[in-house]
């Protein structure tokens, strides 16, 4: 295969990821007009998406079969660890969200097939699968807060909505995402056509969900 995956995978989502940009939830975060019921309601279900995202990658690490590579993965789970306490804990506890509240939300359907869907292409494939599935999550995010402040420059200085713009533009979640991103690219250095059509089809999978996350959080919310 010439020219590099991440490349090919984008421009399979090219028209998708645009929808991210025009989403009334996102769009409602950088304007700062979004209702707060919604956004504790996305919150609440990111909290229980990134538990499960983690296992994506447990399990992904259990077919690593190289120091390196289990090393990579550690740090990545690492990344979302923090992710979850940098930027979703604080949130909750500042938008008067309960631990009852917390302990006793259900996970929706959009969000239980969508970590299912990232959990299987993990267990059926290889290495290169598993961090494919994982990918969608961390671009996109990465890609809507750096879009989303070119559009709407003053996004990071709203009271409510900042931080999450915030949490996803700052140098260290953009690096993080360039180093998946380098990583996946290297992995998949001389693979097949077949090969590159399966990661394709679970990436542009997972780039769905992303987007019927967002319509949940909205509808929902
Ligand atoms: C659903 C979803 N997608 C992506 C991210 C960014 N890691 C997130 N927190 N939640």
């Amino acid at each position: 295969m010439s020219g590099k995956l991440s490349d090919y995978l984008l421009y399979q989502v090219e028209d998708l990821w645009q929808g991210y940009l025009e989403h009334p939830f996102i769009i409602g975060m950088a304007t700062g007009e979004l209702e707060e019921r919604k956004f504790s309601y996305y919150l609440l279900q990111d909290y229980l998406y990134l538990k499960e995202y983690i296992k994506v990658f447990a399990v992904t690490l259990s077919k690593a079969d190289d120091f390196s590579e289990i090393k990579f993965l550690l740090d990545s789970m690492n990344d979302i660890f923090e992710e979850t306490f940098r930027v979703h804990v604080p949130y909750m506890k500042r938008l008067g969200i309960s631990e009852e509240e917390i302990q006793s939300v259900q996970p929706h359907p959009s969000n239980i097939n969508y970590t299912n869907d990232m959990l299987l292409a993990a267990q059926s494939g290889d290495v290169l699968d598993g961090l494919v599935a994982i990918l969608s999550c961390s671009w996109s995010y990465a890609y809507i807060a750096r879009e989303t402040l070119k559009i709407y420059p003053t996004a990071m200085q709203d009271e409510r909505y900042g931080e999450w713009f915030e949490g996803y533009y700052c140098s260290e979640y953009q690096l993080g995402n360039e180093e998946l991103i380098q990583h996946i690219n290297q992995l998949a250095q001389g693979i097949t056509a077949e090969k590159r059509e399966r990661l394709a089809t679970i990436f542009t999978n997972c780039s769905q969900h992303e987007m019927n996350f967002w319509d949940m959080a909205w509808q929902q919310g």
